[in-house]
């Protein structure tokens, strides 16, 4: 049995087909980078993964059993846009998570068990590099350090499985890549699941261990909403070459055309 599988997975939105027939067994630990045109579900399949989008037909199944509907601590997220608490401290932004679970009328936690979270967020903290930084308020921290943060809020409710929706897409091109290498060295350190969507087919083709093109097979410029995407590739990263990228990026390019008409 694998740790999550999808099967004949639809979602239509109304007379909109947003996702047809998604088929995919993913193994604890994989790295899964989605790429694909504007428009072709990409968001809305790591809104199912997280519980917050039901599908309108099909199975989504983690360890064998259907998704919790609702989101919970087995799936963190982190949206491109920063999802930080600008009241709260860099500390504090990050223990409040730990606060709710253990605490969740007062939001508080006090004593020993106050020392003991704020030993766990001191040390996600120092993994992703904002360890000087605790007692700063977000408005001070540099974009890649908001999202810094924002994935140690993620990562300390222990998640399985880590959704991250264009978690760069705002950076520039210098900390993104610096960002790489913090989430390689993350999910290497902690053995997560994880599944990107980008928008950058050259950091899909890259980074994680498999590559999943959403992508329309048909396309019917009188009838736009009659067909979803599917998964088109499914591809283990490292025997990917440039011929392929360009094969690719023809067809996204070609399908994001007919959504823009
Ligand atoms: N709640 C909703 N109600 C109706 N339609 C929706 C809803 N959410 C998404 N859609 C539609 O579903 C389609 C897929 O949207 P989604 O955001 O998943 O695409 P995407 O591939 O993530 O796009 P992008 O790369 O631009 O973020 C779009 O046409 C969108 O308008």
């Amino acid at each position: 049995m694998s740790f999550i599988s999808v099967n004949k997975l639809w979602k239509e939105y109304g007379d909109q087909v947003v996702l047809e027939n998604l088929n995919l067994e993913v193994e604890q630990g994989e790295f899964c980078t989605l790429v694909g045109a504007s428009g072709c579900g990409k968001s809305t399949f790591l809104k199912m993964l997280l519980g917050q989008e039901s599908q309108s037909r099909g199975e989504l199944l983690l360890e064998g059993e259907t998704f919790p509907a609702e989101p919970d601590r087995n799936r963190g997220i982190v949206f491109q846009r920063y999802s930080v608490f600008p009241h709260l401290t860099v500390r504090q932004n990050v223990l409040m998570g730990l606060e709710l679970e253990q605490k969740p009328v007062l939001g508080k936690l006090f004593g020993s068990a106050r020392s003991e979270a704020l030993k766990k967020v001191d040390d996600m903290l120092e993994l992703v590099g904002l360890g000087p930084s605790a007692n700063k308020w977000p408005h001070e921290l540099s974009g890649g350090m908001q999202q810094r943060l924002a994935i140690a809020q993620s990562l300390i409710m222990r998640p399985r499985v880590l959704l991250l929706d264009e978690p760069f897409g705002a950076l520039d091109p210098g900390i993104r890549k610096d960002m790489h290498e913090l989430l390689l060295q993350l999910w290497r350190e902690i053995g997560i699941t994880i599944f990107m969507v980008t928008h950058d087919l050259h950091e899909g083709f890259y980074l994680g261990t498999r590559l999943l093109v959403f992508d329309k097979l048909r396309n019917d410029p009188h009838a736009p909403n009659a067909f979803g995407a599917t998964i088109t590739y499914d591809l283990p990263i490292g025997q990917t070459d440039e011929r392929l990228l360009r094969d690719i990026d023809q067809s996204v390019t070609n399908t994001a055309r007919y959504q823009a008409a």
